[in-house]
């Protein structure tokens, strides 16, 4: 049996390309098993799909002061030591790593069995855990053309972005349904990420009375987030995180307001769905989902708001216009060609396993 053990964790944006690859690698005779952290977002994501999981320590690299930047390298280490001999027992023939914090002792404990190593990077410019992983790696996959200049020439390989294939599949009579909405008026889906937005949530409330006038409004507000008090506007559901619902929701959304992470804008474009970015300033970030957003909207998939400019008369004016223009956004995203990019992933996982088992038959 082929074994092959999956990680990346932290946030949902770096689990979901891996159960967009799934269906796929099973049906190509792969065993899967997964390596996350204790309490991240992708433990119960992976657990309620019935993958083996195993946990290991992990530390975050924090942009601010915190007591914790002082104990997580130690967590780190022992997470290395863990996941060196989870994978000296487990033996699968090559790890995937989707990236974030605990990508990082996976990928060195993998590194350190002989085990080779594949990265993926979703946003445009690598994050700060894959460039920490990136020496332990035999191969990584980009999703931006623009990213491979930052990849070293003998490991990128351009790939695109893995999409879960049932998000495709979405019923927008469904998505009405579980939302309470009505067809005879336009929906407007708003997303601030996995982990939801405060900013993009204060900003639409603000705002709510008047968006309603002309939308139903669907809100991914993020855990913790949903406030009880705004139940009362007809036309406006609020979900902190949505599961197996969003296919549907998505069907029925007609224009969308989202932060600009990247597996979320390659859903919107695959879905050909207008959307308004308002992406994850820096300071907060990288920097990463500006870029992410200013080479879509390059392509003229994309409007998008800094939030430096943002005000409430001006959210108000964007999103009108985005349903206004949506007919040009739509056509302009129909002309993008978008990969098949979880075969295309798969193929290089095959061939970093491959050309592994070939030198271990030589020595
Ligand atoms: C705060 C932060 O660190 N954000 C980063 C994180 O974002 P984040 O985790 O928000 O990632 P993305 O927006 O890229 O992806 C979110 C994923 O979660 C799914 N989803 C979201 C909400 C929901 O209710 N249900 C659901 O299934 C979306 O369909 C998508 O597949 O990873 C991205 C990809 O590396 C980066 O670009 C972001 O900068």
């Amino acid at each position: 049996m082929k074994r092959i053990v999956l990680t990346g964790g932290g946030t949902a944006g770096h689990v979901m390309p891996n159960l967009a690859l799934l269906p796929k690698l099973r049906q190509r005779g792969w065993e899967v098993l997964y390596i996350g952290s204790y309490d991240g977002m992708e433990r119960a994501l992976i657990e309620e799909r019935q993958i083996p999981y195993y946990p290991v320590a992990t530390g975050k690299f924090r942009r601010y002061l915190s007591a914790q930047n002082l104990t997580d390298p130690f967590r780190v280490i022992k997470g290395v030591f863990q996941s060196y001999r989870l994978l000296k027992e487990l033996r699968p023939q090559v790890v995937f790593s989707k990236g974030g914090f605990v990508a990082v002792p996976v990928t060195i404990g993998a590194w350190l069995n002989g085990i080779p190593v594949v990265l993926h990077e979703s946003d445009l410019t690598p994050g700060l855990a894959n460039r920490l992983a990136l020496p332990f790696a035999t191969a990584v996959c980009a999703t931006f053309p623009e990213t491979m200049k930052y990849l070293p020439e003998n490991k990128g390989v351009l790939t695109g972005n893995p999409i879960r294939p049932e998000l495709l599949n979405g019923s927008k009579e469904e998505g009405l349904k579980i939302c309470g909405f009505t067809p005879d008026k336009p929906v407007l889906l708003v997303m601030g990420g996995s982990l939801g937005s405060v900013t993009i949530n204060k900003l639409i409330r603000a705002i709510l009375p008047d968006l309603l006038l002309q939308f139903q409004v669907a809100h991914i507000c993020g855990q913790g987030n949903v406030d009880p008090n705004l139940d009362r506007y007809k036309g406006y559901k609020q979900f902190s995180f949505v599961g197996p619902e969003l296919p549907h929701i998505l069907a029925a959304a007609d224009i969308c307001v989202s932060r600009a992470g990247a597996n979320f804008l390659f859903e919107l474009l695959a879905l050909k769905k207008p959307h308004l970015l308002i992406p994850l300033p820096k300071g907060a970030s990288r920097g990463d989902q500006i870029l992410n957003a200013q080479s879509f909207k390059g392509q003229n998939f994309s409007m998008v708001l800094y939030e430096e400019e943002i005000n409430e008369t001006l959210l108000k004016k964007q999103i009108a216009l985005l349903y206004q223009n949506r007919e040009d956004y739509i056509k302009a995203m129909r002309e993008s060609n978008l990969a098949d990019a979880a075969s295309e992933v798969i193929r290089v996982i095959e061939e970093t396993a491959r050309a592994r088992s070939v030198r271990a038959r030589k020595k």
